[in-house]
């Protein structure tokens, strides 16, 4: 059996934290079986520079071909004053809608060992669990018009849209019923019904779609700024949030520091099963970015990267007890005292960006041995 990963690494930390999953495929291409098969692509800054565009048609082509896309991060001072339709944000942006990845997958877990980490007290983040569920590929990021216009009178004014129809919110708040099922059956929808109409529809249709097939769901309400809130006072008070592009993108960078780092959170980005296959195209990205300040270094955490292809075992290849087990072996590594600088406290041991994927892969061997 082949399973085909194609790799967009990107830039900054991209590179560095991807090349610590590379090493876990070796392995379970070696040691297990597992059929991997791995092509690599260019996406970001990295694609602008070598070919002027932010992903090549050849790498989209790859993209929708494959299994699965492992994503590092894209973006960087040097490609600032780019032009904006082929910065490197906007191949991510153009994956995310050309795959049609609607609903993105975004847990904030505290490991135990790092309940000291988080710039909340313990006591708040200590077991934490939530999952917040982004919409993706529509909303203020998407919508039409989207400009700047010169209004001649020596103003400009810039215009972003927000849109969202029916079939967008029924589907990615059916995705968060789901999951909640597999988990606590909570779920607290997050817009701001109060000052935009997106946000009214949202609300009612997020009710509607409980009342026609979740009515076993919990199902609570919540103004996103008071959520934003809620998160940081409260935040295990929650177990599914499904909200809006733009919220979406905003509360998980919140709920990353809660977990302590933005280093340490992974996500999930998957379109809808296929009518005949059942297979649905599937994008892992960490929630962090290229992280220019610590580029190069090699002292960035690639636990994110690592997580996120144990979301890609779980949700694309159905490989659960692999998922688990490296998970598992994040944890241990974790209570082993081993950390990176993001996520350093007394007592530990600082290391590297390929050290701690060797000891996450140590560990994860073990487990599988
Ligand atoms: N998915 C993506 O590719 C993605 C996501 C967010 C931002 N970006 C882009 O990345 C660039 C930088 O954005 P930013 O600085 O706002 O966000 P960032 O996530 O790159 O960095 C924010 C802070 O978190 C730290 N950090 C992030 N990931 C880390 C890791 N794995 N280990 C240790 N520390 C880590 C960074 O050092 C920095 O101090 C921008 O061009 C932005 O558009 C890309
Ligand atoms: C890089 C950027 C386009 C992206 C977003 O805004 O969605 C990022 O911040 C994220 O969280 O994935
Ligand atoms: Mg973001």
């Amino acid at each position: 059996m082949t399973r085909s990963l194609f790799l967009l690494p990107g830039d900054g930390i991209g590179p560095e934290a991807m090349a610590e999953v590379r090493k876990i495929i070796a392995h379970m291409n070696g040691r297990m079986n597992a059929g991997f098969e791995i092509e690599e692509g260019l996406v970001g800054g990295s694609a602008y520079d070598a070919h002027g565009s932010a992903i090549s048609e050849d790498d989209m082509t790859k993209a929708m071909a494959a299994d699965a896309v492992l994503f590092g991060a894209v973006g960087g001072p040097k490609w600032d004053h780019v032009p904006y339709e082929v910065r490197p944000e906007a191949g991510l942006l153009r994956l995310r809608k050309d795959l049609e990845l609607f609903a993105n997958l975004r847990p904030a877990i505290c490991y135990p060992a790092l309940a000291n980490a988080s710039s909340l007290k313990p006591e708040l983040v200590e077991g934490l669990d939530i999952l917040i569920v982004r919409e993706l590929t529509g909303g203020v990021y998407f919508g039409e018009p989207k400009e700047i216009v010169d209004l001649g009178n020596g103003q400009k004014r810039g215009i972003d849209t927000q849109v969202y129809d029916t079939y967008e919110i029924e589907r990615i708040a059916a995705v968060a019923f789901e999951l909640a099922r597999t988990r606590r059956n909570r779920v607290c929808s997050m817009e701001k019904r109060n000052v935009m109409k997106s946000g009214v529809l949202w609300n009612q249709v997020v009710t509607e779609t409980h009342k026609r097939s979740f009515s076993d769901v919990q199902l609570e309400h919540m103004l996103a700024d008071a959520g934003g809130m809620q998160l940081v006072r409260a935040p295990k008070q929650f177990d599914v949030i499904v909200t809006d592009n733009l919220f979406g993108d905003m509360l998980s960078d919140v709920a990353a520091m809660l977990t302590g780092s933005l280093g340490m959170l992974p996500s999930a980005s998957l379109g809808a099963p296929d009518a005949k296959t059942g297979k649905r195209k599937a994008l892992y990205e960490p929630v962090h970015g290229s992280a220019p300040d610590i580029a190069g270094k090699g002292v960035a955490n690639p636990i994110a990267m690592i997580a996120s292809f144990a979301m890609c075992l779980r949700y694309s290849f159905n490989m659960v007890a692999e998922a688990d087990r490296l998970e598992k072996a994040i944890a241990n590594v974790l209570d082993q005292g081993i950390r990176t600088g993001d996520i350093m406290a007394n007592g530990c041991r600082q290391v590297g960006t390929t050290e701690m994927g060797d000891a996450i892969l140590k560990e994860f061997s073990a487990l599988s041995a």
